[in-house]
């Protein structure tokens, strides 16, 4: 389909999408104006710890699906049949353990930046690795985020490129850097619905030209698209129940459990009960997104039945065929082409604002204010609005790089947060369930684990091989180091933490592990106590002692069996193991819940 030969887009598209981008515009505005004004970086970063559930959750869900799940996800189910469809599976404990082990911790401490969570429980040094290292997987990620859509409505209605990355950048970049958090989460708000809208308008007017849903049924049936459960444990197998409903958990972990972005807004909202609340309120709108984006890859086969587009849009072609896809069904329908394209940029803005935001507020309060104690509000809060401005134009010079990449978006994205917040996400888990890890581990886990991880991410990238079905097809000899770098990419989130977390435990032994007493109360999960829950109480307290105060430590003579068992003596009076063993119900199923399915 030539673009010069049909008018794809009529006045009321540009219209409709103008609107988006102003009434983006007009929302950063008024939080501009209102409230605050934006004068304190307490409002600024975190909308001064005001947000109720609603708008929280539906932020969370802005953050991370962009275009590149807009696009990506029905390219992969188009492709691959609708196996992606079962990382649905890793919803569940992908949100309830963030809400009932990394919320309550990371809320209760009061922070503004994540990773000042790893100075409290390690060291500085060990805050600093983790900032970096997440502003290193945001800022790529921000690259691939605003390069998706304006690449993907390049090739097929030669909107201009560079043109399109620069005003999504620039209207992004000012709505966040004058309305702050506040903006951003009510802008991801309005962005979210326009998502769904977008998405729904094409499948509706999708199945209806394509003769109704029991012919898209039959079609994709016959062509096989619907995926059967693959349970095979191979670790090289791309997309399986096991790579996408457990690896999927790690990476779920990752983005919903540690990453900045999504941390700071469970910072934001009024109480710890709005912040649990909201992430429970993330899974049915995250399935919705799912399904939304599976569904639209299915009709899309049963409107082409396979054929293949490659020739007519050159190598990605995947992801540009969604959009021609989209303009087929689209065209001749005034103001819908211009929805799906406000939907498109919904999912970019609402993505990269949210980058942008979160990666102004760690340089700000984890490398610039240590150093700059004296700084005035109104000095740290224009330094922050010029971080943001500046994280702004470093995306679309990242927007670039991504121009490089090649691979199909939605793998590149997934592969970011495997290969960095996999290690970013072992730190975490190092210093909240093992309270023998100490700093020296945690720098040498996470160092490691960011090793293995670009050795095992490149390495597939080299021999073109993470997670296909077999390497004949690459011709290349089945040697043990090219099986590993066909490590599925879905593995790697799992993979990394786990490095990250082996290293680091040896390291701290090696050193000399943390001693209970030192360990800051508060930063750790009373792992123990919720595996031992199922105990009648008398029992629980009898071997776990009261569950006090950490603070306070009351010496509690654990049952002689038990003491000679595990523990050396004094562990059984330190604070750490008493803190161990505090822990509500709720809690105690879940993680017996969590050990239970990994054995
Ligand atoms: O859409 C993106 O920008 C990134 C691709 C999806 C990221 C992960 S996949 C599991 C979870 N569900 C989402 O919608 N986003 C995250
Ligand atoms: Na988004």
């Amino acid at each position: 389909m030539d673009p010069s030969d049909q008018k794809l887009f009529t006045v009321v598209d540009f219209v409709i999408f103008g609107v988006l981008l102003a009434a983006s515009l007009g929302i950063g505005l008024y939080h501009a104006l209102s409230g605050g004004r934006q004068r304190t970086t307490q409002e600024f970063l975190m909308a001064d710890r005001s947000m109720k559930c609603l708008p929280v959750s539906l932020s969370l869900i802005a953050s991370f699906q962009s275009a590149v799940a807009i696009i990506g996800v029905p390219a992969e189910i188009y492709t691959h049949g609708t196996q992606y469809w079962f990382i649905g599976c890793a919803y569940i404990l992908g949100l309830l353990i963030p809400a009932h082990v990394f919320i309550p911790i990371l809320y209760r401490l009061r922070l503004s930046s994540a990773y000042q969570y790893l100075e409290l429980r390690f060291s500085k040094p060990v805050r600093i690795c983790g900032t970096l290292t997440f502003i290193f997987q945001m800022v790529i990620y921000m690259g691939v985020c605003v390069y998706t859509p304006a690449f993907a409505l390049n090739a097929v209605t030669g909107f201009e490129l560079w043109g399109t990355v620069l005003a999504t950048g620039l209207v992004c970049t000012l709505y966040t850097t004058i309305g702050g958090l506040k903006a951003v989460i009510w802008t991801d708000v309005f962005q979210t619905l326009v998502m769904f809208a977008g998405q729904l308008a094409v499948i509706v007017v999708g199945v209806q030209k394509t003769g109704g849903v029991s012919e898209v049924w039959r079609k994709v049936w016959e062509g096989n698209r619907i995926s059967a459960l693959d349970l095979n444990p191979d670790p090289t197998e791309r997309h399986t129940f096991w790579t996408l409903g457990v690896g999927g958990v790690f990476l779920m972990l990752s983005l919903y459990g540690v990453n900045q972005a999504q941390v700071q807004r469970y910072l934001s909202a009024r109480t710890e009960k709005d912040a649990v609340r909201s992430c429970y309120m993330v899974f049915p709108s995250l399935q919705l997104a799912l399904a939304l984006s599976c569904v639209m890859g299915l009709v899309m086969f049963a409107c082409y039945c396979g054929e293949d587009h490659s020739s007519k849009l050159g190598t990605a072609s995947r992801d540009a065929m969604v959009i021609s896809f989209v303009m087929d069904m689209l065209q001749g329908l005034p103001g819908l082409p211009g929805l799906f394209i406000a939907c498109l940029f919904s999912a970019a803005l609402s993505t990269i604002s949210s980058a942008f935001n979160s990666l102004a507020t760690v340089t700000m309060e984890d490398l610039i204010k240590p150093h700059f104690p004296a700084m005035t509000e109104a000095r740290a809060t224009l330094l922050s609005k010029a971080l943001a401005m500046s994280y702004g134009l470093l995306c679309l010079a990242m927007a670039y790089l991504t121009h490089l990449m090649g691979d199909s978006v939605l793998q590149v994205a997934l592969k970011i947060f495997g290969m960095v917040g996999g290690p970013i996400l072992g730190l975490f888990c190092l210093g909240i369930f093992f309270p023998w890890a100490n700093s020296t581990g945690a720098l040498a886990g996470l160092g490691a684990g960011l090793a293995v991880a670009f050795w095992v991410g490149i390495g597939s990238i080299v021999t073109r091989s993470s997670g296909t079905k077999s390497r004949a097809q690459h011709g290349v000899a089945c040697f043990p180091t090219v099986r590993f770098y066909s490590l599925s990419y879905m593995w790697y989130s799992a993979f990394n933490c786990s490095t990250v977390i082996l290293i680091g435990l040896i390291i701290s032994f090696l050193t000399g592990p943390m001693k209970a007493e030192d360990v800051t109360p508060g930063t750790v999960y009373p792992l123990l106590g919720k595996l031992l829950c199922f105990l009648p109480e008398r029992h629980k307290k009898k071997l776990c002692g009261v569950t006090p105060q950490v603070q306070t430590v009351r010496s509690r003579a654990a049952p002689r069996i038990v003491k000679l068992l595990v523990f050396p003596n004094n562990f059984w009076d330190s604070p750490t193991f008493l803190f161990f063993t505090r822990g509500t119900s709720t809690e105690c199923i879940l993680v017996s819940g969590v050990v239970a399915f990994a054995l």
